[in-house]
């Protein structure tokens, strides 16, 4: 048991570590001077603590071996398997591409087909009739063929974007690893924006370019050959060193466009974080009349967003300035490489309508060698968003993996925590074993810091056991460390020395935790009261109802019945937060208890928002249940409901007594 507890140490303290280094690794001398102001007045989006800038991601975000190596992943997330949906979908595109490229041959050589019928000596009406029709099953056959090869493009998009989400999501909502890269991890912006905005555009942008970068080793194979035939090995030498050539000074050009972008995308989305957090407290904001603050902290992150995109522009301005050149210089330089021979006099000796018929055939097969290569190059401006968005995918699919791994080992190493995998099944949460016992926690000289700052103790070498029946106070000044202990029991934050063992499960049958700020989830009141369980009954009456109704009931809870239209409410969406007040939001998380009825029960300030009389009939009720609870607050008139107090003082100091 020992054992495990200092490898859980040594994982925390890793953990730790790596967040510190990431810290360390940050570029002082970062290229925008806005952020800096911009960051100092916000908080990061989904974080409490002040933001810290990601340059050590944006300076590795460029076309380089990292890059090579984010996409390959990527790579094996959306073709999974050989025999997979998607490389099906991948084989007939290539079959589509390869044939369309047949047919546009064909229709490229119908305009001549018919000067050839019309220009006869004698023209034939049969003829030019055979040939309309031809032509025209040609260009039903290529329109076709065009349409399909988008559609399954647009198909692969939507199959991507499932699959990268859906294993986003698998590590993302992977035991509390959404929490920990969310409030803990600083050098993490954005993880939603990264899974909802960028893996769509990843999709979309790899899907405009598979076609093109699918079909270009046939066609250049191709097209190399006869250039070659014609023009012998000069020919194809000078397209392949000017190719080279022109995708050397594009990647040059490229790189600094994929850091900009990684950063665009980052402001992007504490842009929209900021509307997000007036959204969500747009009735705290109104209170203050804080529309100025807001609207100039608002603009900030618009002009900085702004600065940014006019920065990238500027650089894509040189980017699509090559990519132009390397178009139209490859236009002629069919005609550069036979002039060199015909400048020097090796043709001296042919006649002018030689040299002429000679020029044509060349520059026939090097146009179409060349139109290959400059299809790949025009890719350039779409290759560096791509490689923005394989970036800011990669780093989190990293991240994620790093984290996940970190509370596995945490998992493993907790081996007497039954409640330790906490899946998001039902399943899991009711199981029909019995894991009732009579302890819920047990703690070992726990010594305990908040997670970025390991030299402010709040608590030092707190021994402790909470078992059933016995009632706990945690009391103490505000930020002395009441809610960060509950944090510790969770398993949400590690602890800088001693063990915390876990007896009783995690979860609706064991502890169930009432955080300080309730949790109220998108859909129905039943959805509500069943949290975390998803829909116990679904579409059918469930035999739960009466005691659902009885807790609407007791708790005051019929006009939130009545507004909600009832259990299963209407199908619009309710924004609870927006139609609750916090007294309501608190009655209907005890509605949540005393559905599940747990054996502990860990209230965090859960009672604050309630009057005198509601708070007394909330513990007689959990009292009635059967339920020991484990409460924090600052209410002298919780001590009545408890039986031993324990007392923070913040520094590190904490003192155990029974409540008389
Ligand atoms: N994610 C975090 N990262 C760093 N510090 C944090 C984090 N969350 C809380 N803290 C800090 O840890 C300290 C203890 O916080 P905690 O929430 O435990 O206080 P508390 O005793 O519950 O206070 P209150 O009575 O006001 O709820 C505070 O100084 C707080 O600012």
């Amino acid at each position: 048991m020992a054992s495990c507890r200092e490898r859980r140490r040594d994982t925390d303290s890793s953990l730790l570590l790596d967040v510190e280094e990431e810290d360390r690794d940050m570029d002082t001398k970062d290229e925008d001077h806005i952020e800096p102001q911009v960051e100092a007045m916000t908080p990061k989006p989904g974080n409490i603590g002040p933001k810290m800038q990601n340059s050590s991601t944006r300076r590795n975000a460029a076309l380089n071996i990292l890059f090579c190596r984010r996409f390959w992943s990527l790579l094996k997330v959306i073709f999974p398997k050989l025999i997979s949906p998607t490389f099906l979908m991948f084989c007939t595109l290539l079959a589509v591409c390869l044939l369309e490229q047949v047919v546009i041959y064909q229709t490229g050589l119908i305009p001549s087909q018919f000067v050839k019928i019309l220009a006869a000596e004698n023209p034939q009406k049969s003829e030019f009739m055979t040939r309309l029709w031809l032509s025209l099953i040609i260009i039903g056959l290529n329109s076709t063929l065009k349409s399909l090869d988008g559609y399954v493009s647009s198909l692969m998009y939507v199959k991507w974007r499932r699959l990268i989400c859906h294993r986003l999501h698998q590590k993302y909502f992977q035991d509390t690893v959404y929490y920990q890269l969310n409030v803990l991890q600083e050098n993490m912006d954005n993880p939603d924006q990264r899974i909802s905005q960028d893996v769509e555009r990843f999709c979309k942008q790899f899907s405009l370019m598979i076609a093109v970068i699918i079909i270009s080793p046939f066609t250049i194979g191709y097209y190399t050959y006869q250039c070659y035939i014609s023009t012998g090995w000069q020919g194809p030498v000078s397209i392949f060193v000017y190719f080279v050539t022109g995708t050397i000074i594009n990647k040059f050009i490229m790189s600094p466009i994929v850091s900009l972008l990684v950063r665009q995308e980052k402001l992007e989305g504490d842009f929209r974080f900021k509307h997000m957090q007036i959204r969500v407290n747009a009735e705290s904001a109104a209170f203050y009349r804080a529309c100025q603050v807001e609207l100039m902290k608002t603009n900030f992150r618009l002009h900085s967003l702004l600065d940014t995109q006019t920065r990238l522009i500027n650089r894509e301005f040189w980017l699509n300035f090559a990519v132009n050149m390397f178009d139209y210089v490859g236009s002629i330089l069919s005609y550069i490489v036979i002039a060199i021979p015909i400048l020097s006099g090796a043709y001296s000796h042919m006649a002018p309508n030689e040299i002429s018929s000679l020029v044509s055939k060349n520059a026939f097969v090097s146009i179409y060698l060349i139109g290959c290569f400059s299809g790949l190059i025009d890719l350039s401006t779409k290759l560096t968003d791509l490689a923005g968005y394989t970036h800011r995918i990669g780093e989190l699919l990293e991240s994620l993996e790093k984290t996940e791994k970190g509370t596995m080992e945490d998992l493993t190493n907790q081996s007497t925590d039954p409640g330790g995998d906490d899946s998001c099944e039902n399943t899991s949460l009711y199981s029909n074993e019995s894991t009732q016992s009579n302890k819920a926690f047990q703690l070992e000289s726990v010594t305990l810091t908040p997670p970025s700052l390991q030299n402010r103790v709040l608590i030092r070498d707190l021994t402790l056991e909470i078992e059933a029946g016995r009632n706990l106070l945690i009391v103490g000044n505000t930020g002395s460390g009441k809610s960060s202990l509950l944090r510790v029991l969770r398993g949400l934050w590690p602890t800088l020395g001693g063990s915390v063992e876990r007896i009783s499960p995690l979860g609706p049958q064991g502890v169930m935790f009432i955080p300080q700020k309730p949790y109220l989830t998108d859909g129905s009141l039943r959805e509500q009261i069943i949290y975390p369980l998803k829909d116990k009954y679904p579409g059918q009456v469930s035999p739960d109802d009466e005691i659902i109704m009885q807790n609407v009931e007791r708790l005051e809870l019929m006009s939130v019945f009545d507004r909600a239209k009832g259990l299963d409410g209407g199908t619009e969406w309710i924004n609870w937060y927006d139609v609750l007040s916090p007294g309501e939001m608190q009655r209907l998380s005890f509605a949540r208890l005393f559905f599940h009825q747990p054996q502990f029960a860990v209230l965090d300030e859960a009672t604050s928002a309630v009057s005198m009389e509601t708070e007394e009939l909330l513990y007689t009720i959990c009292k009635d249940m059967g339920m020991t609870v484990i409460s924090v607050g600052h209410r002298t008139s919780l001590r009545k409901f408890h039986d031993v107090e324990l007392k923070l003082d913040g520094h590190g100091g904490w003192k155990l007594e029974a409540i008389r």
